[in-house]
């Protein structure tokens, strides 16, 4: 590494240390020369412990796939392979029941249920859009995506229609009437909302076109007004609050008799923002400015400058928002989503910082103290404030089994230590989606039972290392097949069974996966209340539209009785969860043909921006034209599916070659108008492409099937070619 600092043992890149130096320590009242001394110290006790789970890892995989070998038979014995499993570790025993004692955790994360938004905190941009997604309006998110369809003259295109705005406006007055009914008559027919006072206290009353006057069938759900002349009227149910916007002069508030301009939903309650499978950062310069971000939020000072439609804007954090209760009495609400913080997982290390034998340091040491040190900012900062109760939400992904999670809580114990931080000031959520997780969950739990704050299905990675775990048992289905399968119903019902079981209700989330279409915004509106009717206090959503259109889904269902209702029903079965998605019928030549289609077309499209251009989350074609969400974890699905079905011989080497090439052209027809955009074909050399192939005709050999040590290679060799241009 040229150009670094010496401290506490440690080499640092000479730019994060200074990141670190001047923009992080200052204000946190945390002594540099302690801090890097006590960095160093953290480094050098838990590095090697780091080191032995990556090799335990690797050594339970030689075992599972020994296994599969000397067990031919299909179905194999169920008992026969639990067994093995207890008997290397792969399993554990399972101990006494026990509740979690996590505190001081905000209610948008104990109490109340609603969407996750998650966001590569590397574009500021996006950013602080995700921070602000706290507040959304439903007008738009209907009027500007498909949820409401095109037909009968309803299109988008072109300017404003308002035949498609009347049926947004009947769409939204169909929620409030499911939500926040009238006691009599429909939202509908409402000519004016009026606030009256009667006895000191403030009430909503609803005039009727035929002249009746009505209020609220729960009164109580009138939570106060808000705006400069009480023309915002605040309402509440299942803890989420919706603002009616009433404006008569204004174009949109003349097409109802109501006046109202519009309906604004509480929507994103928290937001994760991602320094792991949505980015992509390789080296120390791309690490710093994913800190950057993070401390921007932290302090609440970042900002972007953007050009949007001609326009230039400058985005910032949004203040909380000001109202008045029903006695007159002022109060607040959050403007902000609650923000946690992704780190990296265990796997990778960093030439960021060098341990004082030269190696590369763990990165999952290096997030777990910098995203904390600056956090400092937001727990010593006035109001306002990203966590109200004092608390550090950080995300861990990608633990394979209580040893991994419990050195999680190790190295938070540290963090805590060397910060000067109350002990469990340090949250933690966990992800469940590696097997080993899924499989020994409440041991996982236990693990970090005084800090946890989440239990999340990561269902993608979770399919990606169902794949990579039974590499050598056989080939796999075709990945749309795994929505159906018992395994994947079993770990999603499994990771609510025991979430409740360990007492999260109220302390924690139980949390479902992304929605991976982000156009596909009817289809989403039409099937994503499952997550909440599963229990589910939170769902992740890929953007701010999505989380207040998800929104609606948890006014529809109410997740505390949900949680009661399936609190009462049996454990979903090991035996299920530990039966992989093995292919038992034989496909057609065409049925082959589309699925390595798909898979590589999705691949070479994510993988050809991820290393040419730093993208870490695209939107990519699927192969029948529907933009899907890549990450890495949507990428460990296709490139495990791919590398099985060659090592099975489903494919051959040559088939899946020209099927890459095809792709190749394909994705950079696609990407023709990106004036940034490096094509792929005809060569086939460029680091890009020797990516995906290095993905798929290496993929088995990949630690756990992950794909991050090959696009970390494959970047850096990007960023080399391109630095001596
Ligand atoms: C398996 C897992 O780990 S899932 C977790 C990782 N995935 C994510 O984090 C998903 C994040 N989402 C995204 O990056 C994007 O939504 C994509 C890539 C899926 C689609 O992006 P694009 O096609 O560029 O978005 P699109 O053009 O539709 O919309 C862009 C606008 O939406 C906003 N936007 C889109 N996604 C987000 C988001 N997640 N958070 C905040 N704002 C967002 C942008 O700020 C932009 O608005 P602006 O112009 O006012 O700034
Ligand atoms: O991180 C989420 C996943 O599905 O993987
Ligand atoms: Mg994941």
């Amino acid at each position: 590494m040229s150009n670094t600092v010496h401290k506490g043992d440690l080499q640092i890149a000479a730019n994060l240390y200074h990141l670190v130096q001047d923009e992080i320590l200052p204000g946190t009242g945390i002594e540099a020369e302690a801090f890097w001394a006590g960095f160093g110290r953290l480094v050098h006790e838990l590095a090697p412990l780091n080191r032995a789970l990556l090799q335990r890892r690797d050594q339970l995989q030689a075992e599972l796939d020994e296994w599969y070998q000397s067990h031919p038979e299909r179905p194999w014995s169920q008992v026969e392979y639990q067994a093995f499993l207890e008997r290397t570790g792969y399993l554990v025993p399972e101990g006494d029941d026990f509740t979690i004692g996590t505190s001081n955790v905000d209610d948008e994360i104990a109490r109340v249920a609603g969407p996750q938004l998650v966001v590569p905190v590397s574009n500021a941009r996006f950013a602080l859009n995700a921070a602000n997604a706290r507040w959304g309006s439903l007008y738009d998110a209907l009027y500007g995506t498909d949820a409401i369809d095109e037909q009968h003259g309803c299109e988008r295109s072109g300017a404003f229609n308002p035949l498609r705005a009347g049926r947004v406006i009947e769409w939204t007055q169909s929620l409030l009437d499911q939500s926040v009914p009238l006691a009599a008559g429909s939202h509908a027919s409402v000519s004016a909302y009026r606030v009256v006072e009667s006895n000191g206290q403030r009430r909503l009353e609803a005039l009727l076109s035929n002249g009746d006057c009505t209020g609220l069938q729960q009164p109580e759900q009138f939570a106060g007004v808000g705006g400069e002349q009480d023309d915002i009227i605040l309402l509440r149910h299942h803890d989420l609050h919706i603002e009616l916007h009433i404006d008569r002069e204004h174009t949109i508030g003349q097409l109802s008799p109501a006046g109202v301009k519009d309906v604004v939903l509480e929507s994103a309650l928290s937001t994760i923002q991602d320094c792991e499978d949505s980015v992509a950062a390789v080296d120390a310069d791309d690490k710093v400015g994913v800190y950057r971000n993070w401390l921007g939020l932290m302090k609440g000072d970042l900002s972007e400058t953007f050009t949007k439609n001609g326009r230039q804007h400058t985005r910032t954090l949004a203040p909380d928002r000001s109202y008045r209760d029903p006695d007159g009495n002022p109060f607040i609400l959050p403007g902000r989503s609650l923000l946690l913080v992704r780190n990296v997982g265990h796997l990778m290390t960093t030439d960021a910082i060098l341990d004082n034998q030269g190696n590369e340091i763990p990165e999952g040491i290096m997030d777990g103290v910098i995203t904390s040190l600056c956090a400092l900012h937001d727990l010593q900062s006035g109001q306002p404030r990203n966590s109200r109760c004092g608390s550090v939400y950080i995300v861990k992904p990608k633990m394979h089994g209580p040893e991994e999670v419990a050195f999680t809580n190790r190295l938070f114990d540290r963090v805590e230590d060397l910060l000067g931080l109350a002990r469990h000031t340090l949250k933690v959520g966990v992800m469940d989606e590696e097997r080993r997780t899924t499989v020994n969950l409440k041991e996982c739990i236990r693990a970090v039972k005084d800090r946890l704050v989440f239990i999340n299905t990561g269902f993608l990675d979770r399919t990606g290392d169902e794949i990579h775990t039974s590499m050598a048992a056989g080939p796999v289905m075709p990945k749309e097949w795994n929505k159906d399968q018992p395994w994947l119903n079993a770990y999603e019902d499994g990771n609510l069974d025991i979430g409740l079981a360990c007492g999260l209700q109220g302390k924690a989330q139980v949390g479902k996966g992304m929605w991976a279409k982000p156009d596909e915004m009817a289809q989403m509106l039409a099937t994503k209340q499952v997550h909440p009717l599963a229990g589910a206090s939170c769902a992740w959503v890929p953007s701010p539209t999505a989380a207040t259109l998800h929104a609606t889904h948890y006014h529809q269902v109410s997740v505390p009785v949900r949680q009661q209702q399936l609190r009462q029903r049996e454990r979903a079965r090991l035996e299920e969860v530990l039966t992989p998605p093995l292919l038992a019928t034989s496909l057609s030549v065409e049925q082959v043909q589309a699925e390595l289609d798909n898979n590589a077309q999705g691949l070479l499209g994510y993988v050809v921006r991820w290393v040419d251009q730093g993208v870490g989350c695209s939107k990519v074609l699927d192969i029948s034209g529907t933009g899907l969400m890549e990450d890495r974890a949507t990428l460990r699905i296709s490139s495990q599916l791919l590398a099985n079905w060659l090592q099975h011989g489903v494919c051959t080497q040559e088939q899946l070659m020209e099927t890459l090439q095809r792709m190749a052209a394909v994705v950079d027809v696609q990407n023709a108008a990106d004036p940034a955009y490096r094509p792929m074909a005809p060569g086939f050399d460029g680091p890009a492409f020797q990516a995906a192939c290095d993905l798929v005709f290496h993929g088995a050999e990949q630690p756990n099937g992950y794909t991050e040590p090959v696009l970390h290679a494959r970047r850096r060799q990007r960023k080399a070619m391109d630095a001596v241009r």
